[in-house]
């Protein structure tokens, strides 16, 4: 049994924990994936990569509407795929190499399982155990079990964007986050893409009016089939193309449907990796949903309470699968770990999503009918003002005709609730109001607090501010406005 006073299970933000604040400790680092976890390998990065690209693609085929010659002329997938993974892979080995030169460090490339509280068995045999272990071993996709889901032409994100040739046809199965970037990125750079949807709502979390206006422009872009789930993927019989996937209606399974495809991406959600590790054979609680139960200290649970010494972070705790998430609940373990008299919790009241499409989707706080049902419990009223992008200066410059700003704030008080944006850097244009909620400043007075730059794109968001039933200034304080009493 090989004994460390810190033991670290994977690296992706899970690596972030150590700072030169670590340098005295003997500490493993496990790992039995690509080093550096999904954002940086599978996820984020690489997907923005692709999707950033396939924008412009995008911009080139619309730029008519402008009088704007331009059009499409191909793409190179290889070249691109090499670049983004020439410098990815890159980033992947460095670290890993950095994090093995340091003496303090031992990083073991194998895939764990507990064999009790803290104490660990690798896929070689080897016992590991710790005083403290951080537990940040992610989630991966899951895959529906029909006939054919392992035909080699049946890829998820971890492996689609490593493909030899931008495939002709692709059917994306699934309607979250990932099946609508991809479909984004590959309608943009060529491909003739269906995705298909189990639900009627595609992006069922986000506000309706934000996913309806998002179908209307996706079916634009690409086929959109709604209400109808996988059943199997076999070998296509016609020659044109690679296999055919089979859907029927869930509600009514006579009801079917068969795409070809050289490629069929499934996206149909991400399952933590509690089961693979064995969590509860370490005394940990896992809940229903399969995620490892942690309290706001991102403190492991067991029977309830805080195990001893255990601490879990990322997509295996969080209902939230975001990098920006995962980072800051490694913060609070980082912090936690060195100063046990003074545990922080993580702050996760405004937690900001973006979708990475043309037009780009961007979320914070309650949904609008999530904030009149907030209201109604707390006796209070909502105002809601929804600002297109094509009424604004920036927006005529662009003949915007999708883009859509909604606020949603208290009336008394203007404590916003909720923004929504679908449109042109909606992930940026945002941040102001992620800051304002994080920070209680009220909707009266960001609207006429500051400057807006004229004409910028951000009078979008000055615009909806404005068009507010709200005071000019809240009669609350910044702490009660950002929740905080
Ligand atoms: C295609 C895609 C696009 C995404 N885009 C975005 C985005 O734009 N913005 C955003 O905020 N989020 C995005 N996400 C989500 C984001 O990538 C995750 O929320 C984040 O990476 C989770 O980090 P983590 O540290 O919890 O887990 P991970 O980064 O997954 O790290 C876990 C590590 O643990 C290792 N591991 C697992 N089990 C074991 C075991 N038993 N033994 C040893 N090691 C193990 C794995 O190999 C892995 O390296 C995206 C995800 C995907 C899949
Ligand atoms: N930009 C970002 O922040 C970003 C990008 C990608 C991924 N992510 C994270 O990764 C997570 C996983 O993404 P995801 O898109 O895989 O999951 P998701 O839960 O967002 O969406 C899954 C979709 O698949 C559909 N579905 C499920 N089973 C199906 C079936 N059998 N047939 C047809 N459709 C089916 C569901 O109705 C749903 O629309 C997200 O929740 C998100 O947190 C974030």
């Amino acid at each position: 049994m090989r004994t460390f006073d810190l033991i670290i299970i994977g690296s992706g933000s899970g690596n972030s924990i150590l700072t030169e604040d670590y340098e005295g400790l003997d500490v493993a680092i496990v790992d039995g994936g690509t080093f550096g976890g999904t954002c940086l390998n599978v996820g984020c990065i690489p997907t923005k990569m692709y999707a950033y690209p396939a924008t412009l693609a995008r911009h080139a085929v619309e730029a008519g509407r402008l009088g704007v010659d331009a059009q499409l002329a191909g793409v190179d997938w290889r070249g691109m795929r090499d670049r983004i993974f020439g410098r990815i892979d890159a980033i992947s080995h460095g670290g890993l190499e950095y994090r093995k030169s340091l003496p303090n460090v031992t990083v073991v490339e194998e895939r764990v399982r507990f064999t009790g509280p803290r104490t660990l068995r690798t896929a070689s045999g080897d016992e590991l155990t710790a005083r403290q272990v951080v537990v940040a071993a992610g989630s991966r996709p899951v895959l529906p079990e029909v006939p054919g889901i392992d035909l080699p032409q049946v890829h998820t994100s971890d492996t689609v964007m490593r493909l030899e040739e931008l495939p002709r046809r692709v059917v994306v199965v699934g309607g979250g986050y990932i099946g609508a970037e991809f479909a984004h990125v590959f309608s943009s750079l060529g491909a003739k893409v269906t995705q298909v949807n189990r639900s009627h709502r595609i992006l069922r979390y986000h506000d309706p009016e934000i996913a309806e206006r998002f179908a209307r422009e996706a079916s634009r872009q690409w086929k959109l089939e709604m209400g109808w789930t996988l059943t199997g993927v076999e070998p296509a019989a016609d020659g044109e193309a690679a296999v055919s996937a089979t859907f029927c209606d869930p509600e009514d399974p006579e009801q079917t449907m068969r795409l070809p495809a050289d490629v069929v991406l499934v996206a149909t959600g991400r399952r933590p990796n509690t089961d693979v590790l064995d969590a509860a054979a370490g005394g940990l609680d896992v809940r229903e949903d399969g995620l490892l139960a942690v309290d706001e200290q991102q403190r492991a649970l067991s029977g309830g309470r805080p195990a001893e010494g255990v601490w879990a972070l990322g997509d295996i705790s969080s209902p939230y699968q975001l990098k920006h998430v995962a980072n800051a609940e490694a913060r609070t373990v980082q912090h936690n770990l060195l100063h046990p008299e003074d545990l922080r919790a993580t702050d996760h009241r405004f937690v900001p999503s973006a979708v990475f499409t043309s037009p780009q989707i961007a979320s914070v706080g309650m949904t609008q009918e999530e904030a009149e049902d907030w209201a109604l419990e707390h006796g209070t009223e909502v105002t809601v003002k929804v600002q297109e992008y094509g009424a604004t200066a920036y927006g005529w410059a662009m003949e915007d005709r999708t883009g859509l700003c909604k606020v949603i704030a208290e009336k008394g008080t203007g404590r916003l609730l909720g923004a929504h944006l679908i449109g042109e850097e909606a992930s940026v244009l945002i941040q102001p109001l992620v800051q304002a909620m994080s920070f209680g400043l009220d909707a009266g007075s960001m609207a006429r607090g500051q400057y807006w730059i004229h004409p910028a794109l951000s009078e979008v968001v000055e615009n909806a501010l404005l068009g507010l039933e709200v005071p000019e200034h809240s009669p609350l304080d910044a702490a009660a406005l950002a929740g905080r009493r």
